[in-house]
């Protein structure tokens, strides 16, 4: 009998259901670019807060400045300093960008349209009441939120926080997740290899694409295919908000981690889904701590991480956790009708005569081939049983390096 696959959307959607965001922590406002928050930001002052001159000139009273006026300047207004007195009636004062609009003054002359000497301007073009001027609040007003609870924090955020007068913020903890590497076979890169042995990459790159996402990554040593030391190393679980296997997935004897962690109270969500590379994905719950199984192949567990541990941080993090996006491109070659299991082709991208994203998956598609996914640009994603296409369609692809992966 053919295995029963869970369909990649309802694998994720089950993993994102079981997890909750972290809790709030505060950093300093230096601190919080690219973070979550877990509070809103509340503005602490008014801005601007008082009308300011948008404009270097003089603040005038625009019923008394119709072109061919002359005024008086009895003061001047930089920012920083305002202007004590009143504009009375046929006067103006000098004014900087950023400088209070005095009392009495309702406009701004612009430098540039007035001709100064000795005490008096000379209006060269009618002022219209309201000119240059930024009314009090334009900005934001004192009380009013201005960055909601559960927003990825930009530059263009950090400086508004900083404007609003919030030197510190509240955001959620980075997620903790802890990376543990199985098999007898592996080495750390630079170790002595055992014979028949293969260098772990798995730790690595996945401790890569959790740092890119927002998350803080703890690699555990590694663990051989034995029960006990799999289950040691687990025992640290609760350590971390999510726990990342990679190895030992599949139906082979030494695929222990299923075994290994059922002596720690590990509790089966699903395992096997229809996806490639990436069928052996495991997914259940060690005590309290989530675990994600992932195959040991390091493409299988690259694209996997990409598909369903990316959407994991973002959850965790506070965000809404959601499949990557994609983007329609075209696939320069044919592709074969697809089998049961949704396939996520490596491929290049180039962009041909007529401006289009063209799409070229790798020949050799083995979950291997790390160089083949280093160099690819794109997943080219293939539903189950998607019809065969001729060179030249359109397909959905996730963008790697979007992803910072
Ligand atoms: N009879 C079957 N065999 C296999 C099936 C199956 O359904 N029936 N599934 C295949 C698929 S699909 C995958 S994917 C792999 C996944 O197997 P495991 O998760 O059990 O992984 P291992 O057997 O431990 O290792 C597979 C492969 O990857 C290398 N590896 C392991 N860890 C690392 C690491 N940290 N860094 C780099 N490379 C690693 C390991 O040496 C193996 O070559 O199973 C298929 N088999
Ligand atoms: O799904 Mo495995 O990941 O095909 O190599």
């Amino acid at each position: 009998m053919a295995d029963d696959l869970l369909p990649v959307d309802e694998a994720r959607a089950r993993i994102l259901a079981e997890l909750t965001p972290t809790a709030a922590e505060t950093v300093a406002l230096a601190e919080g670019a690219g973070r979550v928050l877990a509070r809103g930001v509340t503005a602490r002052l008014t801005q601007p807060p008082a009308d300011v001159s948008a404009m270097d000139g003089y603040a005038v009273r625009a019923m008394d400045s119709a072109e061919g006026a002359t005024l008086a300047v009895v003061g001047t207004a930089p920012a920083g300093r305002p202007f004590g007195g009143t504009v009375g009636p046929g006067e103006a004062v000098r004014i900087f960008t950023g400088g209070f609009v005095p009392d009495g003054a309702d406009a701004v002359l612009l430098q540039e349209d007035a001709t100064a000497s000795d005490g008096t301007v000379r209006v060269n073009e009618t002022v219209k009441a309201g000119r240059h001027i930024r009314r009090r609040g334009l900005d934001f007003a004192e009380g009013a939120e201005v960055l909601p609870a559960g927003r990825k924090l930009t530059a263009r955020d950090i400086g508004l926080a900083a404007a609003s007068n919030n030197p510190w913020l509240a955001v959620h903890r980075r997620p903790r997740i802890g990376i543990l590497a199985t098999g007898d076979e592996i080495a750390l890169p630079g170790d002595p290899i055992p014979p028949g042995g293969i260098v772990s990459s798995n730790a690595h790159a996945l401790a890569a694409l959790v740092r890119a996402s927002g998350g803080d990554a703890v690699v555990l040593p590694i663990a051989p295919d034995d029960t006990h030391a799999i289950a040691e190393v687990a025992a640290t679980a609760h350590a971390f908000d999510l726990l990342v296997t990679t190895g030992g997935a599949s139906v082979g004897e030494h695929d222990l981690i299923q075994k290994a962690l059922g002596g720690e109270g590990f509790a089966l969500g699903f395992w096997k889904i229809a996806m490639r590379p990436g069928k052996p994905l495991i997914w259940g719950r060690l005590g309290r701590t989530p675990v994600l199984g992932l195959p040991g192949n390091p493409v299988s567990a690259l694209v996997c991480g990409v598909v369903f541990l990316i959407p994991a941080i973002a959850t965790l993090s506070g965000l809404p956790g959601a499949a990557a996006p994609t983007r329609r491109v075209v696939t320069a070659v044919a592709l074969p009708e697809n089998d049961r299991r949704a396939d996520h082709l490596r491929a290049t991208l180039s962009v041909d005569g007529d401006g289009r994203m063209m799409a070229t998956p790798a020949q050799v598609q083995d979950s291997s081939m790390l160089a083949t996914l280093a160099r690819a640009d794109a997943l080219v994603l293939r539903a189950p049983f998607a019809p065969a296409l001729p060179a030249g369609a359109e397909v959905e692809a996730v963008m790697l390096a979007e992803l910072g992966v």
